[in-house]
């Protein structure tokens, strides 16, 4: 990536952009490719969430993902560079399109303020590839037009395009003002998309099969020797008497869940993937790598001591402790071929959400000289939370024993950075929306000893997240 010292505050003038994008034009024609441009400016406070809300196009891919409790929250949309992939080399498709991009990308502005610089928005689904009709390829990365973040107290808007040796330079010029005025002057009451009249409620609630007995198809391959561990879900189709709006429903998760990520992907065909994840797949920041393990279930008590006494109790179980270990053990053998020397707490502690409690082991590393974010992710995805143990034989057993597929539930969904840096989270606790129906997912890992209806009754507890945010 190319930076150059030029303060876009100062040189907001028509003829001093045009001035800008005349040299990035120059350099497009030096080698016949375009060029994207990435301009990078500090604005007054805004919430990502309310710009993106404001901003809401249906027909254009979107990203959003927030954890509130540490104020910070990032939004793109609108894409200026797209690329799709699947299948075993899905992430090293990405690498090789982040490269390409930011090999010819010129930057300005304000590029090392937090949220500074291009963003590459991704999305991988659980599985390498999707069948026929998914809402979500089996990995799309994309450059938003405009993205807005907010870290703390410092806000950063950025915007993307892409200069082509023949470019019109007045009409680049306009479409850039034109961005710069948007977020100066966000019209909070510009008229959703979606119109929302009043509280949707749910009126029908359909689900096919007995979770029981998949779970039963998973204690079978278990005994059989096949798997130490599987994950397996269960998705309910919900339907309102009126439309959702995605962004509506992820603002009441946010509140409610204020320690996970609020996330939301469209893909620009009315489908939006949302939802409120307690758990890091994997965060890159100034070269040290993050991750975590976590599994093991319970619910939240009524008072202090019933909900320290669960807490307790789960920290004791030996079955969920076996359920959480598979975890650790494949982060920990998954990372260190790579060069990596995790390191970890001996004992895990609780981590409480508003609706259940789990068994949780934060993992950090120092990245190994040439190693990118993507090569860690191509390693952990998808870990025992969500897949099971051996990966390959239970992720092989999935599909057929729920059913259905799962697109992105249980993907990898986040962001990476011109640095090398980012944070993926994995898309649990979630739903696919469109129009007047929600799919809603919920799983639960099952090890030797597990109990079907203990097993239903805890998937029971993550729908309810959801469902709260449908109802309101
Ligand atoms: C697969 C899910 O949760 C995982 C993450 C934490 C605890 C889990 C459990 O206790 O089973 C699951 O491994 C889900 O919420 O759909």
């Amino acid at each position: 990536m190319t930076i150059l010292p030029i303060n876009p505050t100062e040189n907001a003038s028509p003829d001093a952009l045009i001035g800008f994008l005349r040299q990035c034009r120059e350099a497009a024609r030096g080698d016949g490719r375009e060029r994207l441009v990435s301009i990078s400016i500090q604005v007054g406070a805004l919430d990502p969430l309310a710009v993106l809300e404001a901003i809401f196009e249906s027909g254009e891919l979107h990203f959003y993902a927030e954890r509130p409790n540490i104020h910070t929250a990032i939004a793109g949309a609108e894409a200026v560079l797209v690329h799709e992939a699947s299948g075993p080399e899905r992430f090293e498709s990405a690498q090789r399109f982040i490269d390409d991009v930011l090999a010819r990308t010129i930057a300005v502005g304000d590029v090392d303020a937090p949220f500074g610089g291009p963003h590459f928005f991704s999305a991988f689904t659980f599985l390498d590839q999707v069948e026929q009709g998914e809402a979500f390829p089996a990995a799309r990365v994309f450059v938003p037009r405009w993205q807005v973040a907010r870290a703390g107290e410092v806000t950063t808007a950025v915007a993307n395009l892409l200069v082509a040796p023949d470019s019109d330079l007045a009409t680049l010029a306009e479409r850039v003002l034109r961005a710069h005025g948007k977020f100066k002057h966000i019209d909070y009451d510009a008229k959703p998309a979606v119109p929302v009249t009043s509280q949707p409620c749910v009126f029908q609630t359909t689900e096919a099969g007995d979770f029981r007995t998949t779970v039963k198809g998973g204690l079978a391959a278990i005994a059989a020797g096949v798997v130490k561990k599987i994950v397996l879900a269960r998705v309910q189709d919900m339907q309102t008497n009126a439309p959702l709006h995605p962004l509506r429903l992820l603002n009441g998760l946010r509140e409610r869940f204020p320690e996970c990520y609020s996330f939301s992907v469209a893909n620009g065909r009315g489908q939006s993937f949302i939802g409120a994840s307690p758990e890091r797949l994997v965060r890159v920041s100034k070269g040290v790598l993050e991750t975590e393990a976590l599994a093991g279930s319970a619910r939240r008590g009524q008072s202090a001591s019933e909900d320290a006494a669960l807490g307790a109790e789960l920290l004791a179980s030996e079955k969920d402790r076996r359920e959480q270990g598979h975890v650790l053990e494949s982060i920990v053998r998954r990372l260190e071929p790579l060069g990596f020397a995790p390191q970890f707490p001996s004992q895990p502690v609780l981590r409480k959400l508003a609706n259940v409690q789990h068994l949780h082991t934060p993992v950090s590393a120092v990245m190994p000289a040439g190693i990118h974010l993507l090569d860690a992710l191509a390693r952990l995805h998808p870990t025992p939370a969500v897949g099971g143990s051996p990966r390959e034989e239970a992720v092989a057993r999935i599909r057929d024993l729920e059913g259905f597929p799962r697109g992105l539930y249980a993907g990898a969904i986040g962001w990476l950075n011109a640095r090398g840096g980012g944070e993926f989270l994995v898309g649990i606790r979630s739903a696919l929306v469109e129009g007047r129906n929600a799919r809603v997912y919920a799983g639960a890992g099952i090890v030797a000893g597990s109990d079907p209806e203990r097993e239903f009754a805890e998937t029971e507890l993550k729908f309810r997240a959801m469902r709260e945010a449908l109802l309101g």
